[in-house]
């Protein structure tokens, strides 16, 4: 395509939003015509059914749910008086008890003033968190945020190293819907128990956010915890960030959740017009299954040009792999759908993958995000004219044109700063451009099967690891392998086997391999108390 007709084209297709002056272009996506009037049919399926979702249709059919998180920040859409009441509730309750804790009306036990807050949670109760305090809590948040969000003790050492002077002036966040993922228990018992070394008393530091009812919410309130804030069956992990899984971490950080609600309201608004042209979702959704054939045959790659939104390409990994890699669609055909997403942040990744984007296999397609304003206040010339931002946006553009020039598609996104309005905009705009997404391509895009087969794979490992410990002690003699898998009943687990005992002797719990540790078959194991 020549200038100019590309010129044309990017006018064509560029898609503004006057209220929060963002930009989607999706010009350099090599769709034409025929592909836009042959998807319209879908479309308008696809359209309707978010329609009827947002007024309270059981979405997710397999596990019969409502599907409300649009919901959360415009509750008059909320299908009863009951729901609309108590989504209100929920925010201004956040609002109210971060204020407390901001006028040091709620304090720590020893008197002063709550200076950090651990968050601790996986998967949907951690990426939104993490994504937003990244992009909006600046240098000076009001209380500082650490996160455990994985089962990594390590992990945990680091996130408590970090406050270890600070632990009598610490908030605890356990997150978690369903109140019983291992991972999150884990970290809470972690945390727990170094408070209790301290001295501390845990439940006057401990807040938990979870459904009523679970696990989690019975030991808050047995314990009485410092506070509770529920989640509900009708919003999933991966697009709970504006229920109060993302909106309490964030207002503790001071920020406004009140402009992250709006922006997102916003966006809904927009991405309900019908024109394809006039609502960025379906030109997001328009472009993924042009890029991927609907199929996802091409990777999603996210390049956002500034360092704030680095972990937007995480937090989108959840929401839309976890939403569309889905083996059946809804009449129950294997069809093995998904998008796969991955990204990282401009111009850091030319320094790195962006070589194989542009001359290796081209299996993906960019998604740019520029940010218009480069800093607060002014900015240093690096060289007549030329500041560091307009190097930025050189980069941009510059891998923009070379990607094109090889015909590697890419969309852009442009907004004008990073603000809660902008960032709550942005998470509405992929939530609802993957639910028109899934629609097109006929899935359920609320559940996750696949998620279980992993959780119960561990627990049985876990359960065979115990009853290994218990044949060890009882064992008057060495024994190999083989012969543990048939005392633990467990012959096809003999693989297993072996990683549970190396593990175990790595760190030095009561198990002792010898034998050559590279030859499985020539190694015995004793309990050390042997
Ligand atoms: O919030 P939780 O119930 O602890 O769940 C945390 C995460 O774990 C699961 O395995 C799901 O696949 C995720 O969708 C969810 O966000």
């Amino acid at each position: 395509m020549d200038a100019a007709a590309s010129w044309q084209r990017y006018q064509d297709w560029l898609y503004f939003h006057d209220g929060l002056t963002l930009y989607v272009d999706i010009s350099r996506m090599g769709f034409d015509d025929s592909f836009v009037d042959h998807l319209r049919p879908k479309f308008d399926r696809a359209l309707q059914a978010m329609a009827d979702l947002e007024a309270g249709a059981i979405a997710n059919p397999d596990e019969g749910r409502m599907v409300g998180h649009y919901w959360l920040r415009d509750a008059d859409l909320a299908p009863t008086p009951e729901l609309r009441d108590e989504i209100r509730k929920n925010v201004a309750d956040v609002d109210a008890f971060v204020g407390r804790l901001h006028r040091g009306e709620i304090v720590a036990p020893n008197g002063q003033y709550f200076t950090d807050a651990i968050s601790i949670g996986i998967g949907g109760s951690a990426l939104g968190p993490q994504f937003v305090s990244k992009a909006l809590a600046g240098f000076n948040p009001s209380i500082q945020l650490h996160f455990i969000d994985n089962a990594d003790p390590a992990g945990m050492d680091e996130a408590l190293a970090q406050v270890q002077d600070r632990l009598a002036t610490t908030l605890v966040i356990t997150i978690s819907k369903s109140g019983g993922t291992p991972e999150t228990r884990n970290g809470m018992v972690e945390v727990r128990h170094r408070f209790e070394q301290a001295g501390l008393d845990f439940p006057r530091h401990a807040i938990a956010i979870t459904a009523y009812g679970s696990q989690l919410a019975n030991l808050a309130q047995s314990e009485n915890w410092l506070a509770f804030f529920p989640m509900h069956d009708w919003v999933g992990g991966r697009t709970s960030e504006l229920s109060s899984v993302g909106l309490l971490p964030a207002a503790l950080e001071g920020i406004d959740i009140r402009g992250m609600l709006a922006g997102a309201r916003e966006m809904d608004q927009a991405t309900r017009a019908v024109d394809l042209r006039q609502n960025p979702a379906a030109l997001l959704a328009l472009a993924w299954y042009y890029a991927g054939n609907g199929q996802g045959e091409k990777d999603m790659v996210l390049l956002p040009y500034k360092d704030s939104l680095l972990l937007f390409s995480r937090y989108l990994q959840q929401l839309v792999m976890e939403s569309l890699g889905k083996e059946r669609d809804l009449d129950g055909n294997v069809v093995h759908q998904g998008i796969a997403v991955y990204g990282n942040k401009g111009s850091t990744d030319q320094h790195a993958y962006v070589q194989q984007l542009r001359d290796g296999v081209p299996n993906f397609f960019v998604t740019f995000i520029e940010v218009l304003e480069d800093r607060q206040g002014p900015s240093l010339e690096l060289e007549p004219g030329i500041t560091s931002g307009d190097y930025l946006l050189g980069f941009l553009l510059g891998t923009r044109e070379a990607l094109s020039q090889k015909q590697r598609d890419s969309i852009t996104i442009t907004i004008p700063r990073v603000t809660p309005r902008i960032v709550g905009a942005l998470i509405a705009l992929y939530e609802r451009a993957v639910g028109l997404y899934a629609a097109l391509i006929h899935i359920n895009a609320y559940h996750q099967p696949g998620v279980e087969a992993g959780k119960k794979a561990a627990a049985q490992n876990l359960s065979l690891q115990k009853t290994l410990q218990s044949l060890l002690r009882e064992a008057e003699k060495p024994l190999t392998l083989q012969e543990l898998a048939q005392k633990a009943q467990a012959p096809d687990q003999i693989e297993t086997i072996y990683q549970i005992l190396r593990h175990l002797h790595a760190n030095q719990r009561g198990v002792v391999l010898q034998g050559n540790l590279g030859v499985p078959k020539t190694l015995t194991a004793t309990a050390t108390n042997y």
